[in-house]
């Protein structure tokens, strides 16, 4: 488990200080994959960065099984970093070392006895699915295949934490989900906490459980990936999460409708569609769909649909009343003239 507690850190600069992370307090639970999501600046790297003391907090606390980094220095922190594995969007991986020696790297410095470390390095290899790739050098690999070592050689030694910097930003649409799979199969397989940071709403839905929002180095939002997918409270949320469900209709379309516009919001395993024909049948009202999709986040259903329905008023309404009741969420977004 991890406990950030009012975590602060302000970098000194020539023109005075700068606020990279402001009075943060989060607990991300042993075995959780954990997103942060923020734009430009907003503190995600300063505080990834605290969490293994890469940078040290200004003031505030960091825990990380029970164990107050912020109090730890030479050996010991070192020692406890070693438990923390980090991958990062550029990999910094050894460009003179062959991709063995780069894993075999991470396991010289935490003093593996030289006898265990070809058996490890394999073992590792196997892992992320790179065993034919073991005696080339980093220049001659793909993007994927090098945040694959950079995974390989955060793993060595057994961390029961990874952090991951942008570690998708660098690649392409079907390596990012190649790689997210990995990290999945690794969290799931290894029971390994997972943190990361990223700008992509694609990411935080395929694989985090829960998930924090930053701006101006404050967190704005925190929960569940799913709940605040289906119910964003913050505007920065909401600007966020539309890059995956959008309800933007054109204007000229929304001129030409004269119904009530509803937004409805299905959540799980309730069929949105049969629902909605029902209340067409039962209650004799028009539906006209304007804007509808279903996102899966983490396998479990999110239905979104926009539409206009027409009929009498009171008709209109009942038949809204009947939606909810089948478990559907319900927002008159116009009312119709
Ligand atoms: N070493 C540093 N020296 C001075 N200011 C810094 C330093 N590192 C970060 N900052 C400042 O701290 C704030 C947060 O930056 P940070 O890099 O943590 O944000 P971020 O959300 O990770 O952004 P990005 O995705 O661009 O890296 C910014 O205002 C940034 O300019």
């Amino acid at each position: 488990m991890i406990r950030i507690n009012d975590l602060s850190k302000e970098y000194e600069t020539k023109k005075g200080s700068v606020i990279g992370v402001d009075r943060v307090n989060l607990t991300i639970n042993e075995g959780e994959v954990f997103g942060i999501v923020g734009y430009s600046g907003a503190g995600k790297s300063s505080l990834l960065r605290c969490i293994n003391l890469l940078e040290r907090p200004t003031s505030g606390k960091i825990e990380v099984n029970g164990l107050d980094l912020t109090k730890l220095r030479g050996e010991q922190l070192r020692k406890a970093r070693l438990k923390i594995g980090m991958i990062f969007q550029h990999f910094y991986l050894i460009s003179q070392k062959t991709v063995a020696e780069n894993i075999a790297f991470a396991l010289k410095a935490a003093d593996t006895p030289k006898e265990k470390i070809a058996t490890r390095v394999l073992e590792l290899l196997e892992m992320v699915g790179l065993t034919d790739k073991k005696d080339v050098y980093p220049a001659q690999l793909s993007g994927g295949q090098k945040q694959r070592v950079g995974i390989a050689r955060a793993l060595a030694n057994n961390p029961s934490v990874l952090l991951c910097d942008e570690a998708t930003s660098a690649l392409d649409p079907n390596t990012t989900l190649s790689i997210l799979r990995l990290l999945k199969k690794i969290n799931r397989e290894l029971n390994i906490t997972i943190v990361l940071i990223t700008h992509e709403m694609n990411v935080v839905k395929e694989i985090c459980d829960r998930m924090a929002v930053m701006q101006d180095g404050r967190v704005v939002e925190e929960g569940m990936v799913y709940d605040i997918f289906s119910n964003p409270q913050a505007d920065l949320t909401k600007e966020f999460i539309s890059s995956v469900v959008s309800f933007e209709v054109p204007q000229s379309i929304l001129d030409q409708v004269t119904g009530r516009i509803v937004k409805v919001l299905f959540k799980g395993n309730v069929a949105g569609e049969g629902v909605i024909s029902d209340m067409v049948q039962n209650f004799d009202v028009r539906g006209n769909f304007l804007h509808g999709s279903i996102e899966y986040i983490q396998e479990v259903p999110l239905g979104l649909f926009l539409m206009e329905i027409q009929g009498q008023p009171e008709n209109i309404t009942r038949a809204i009343t009947y939606m909810e009741g089948r478990g559907a969420q319900v927002e008159v977004v116009r009312s119709g003239h």
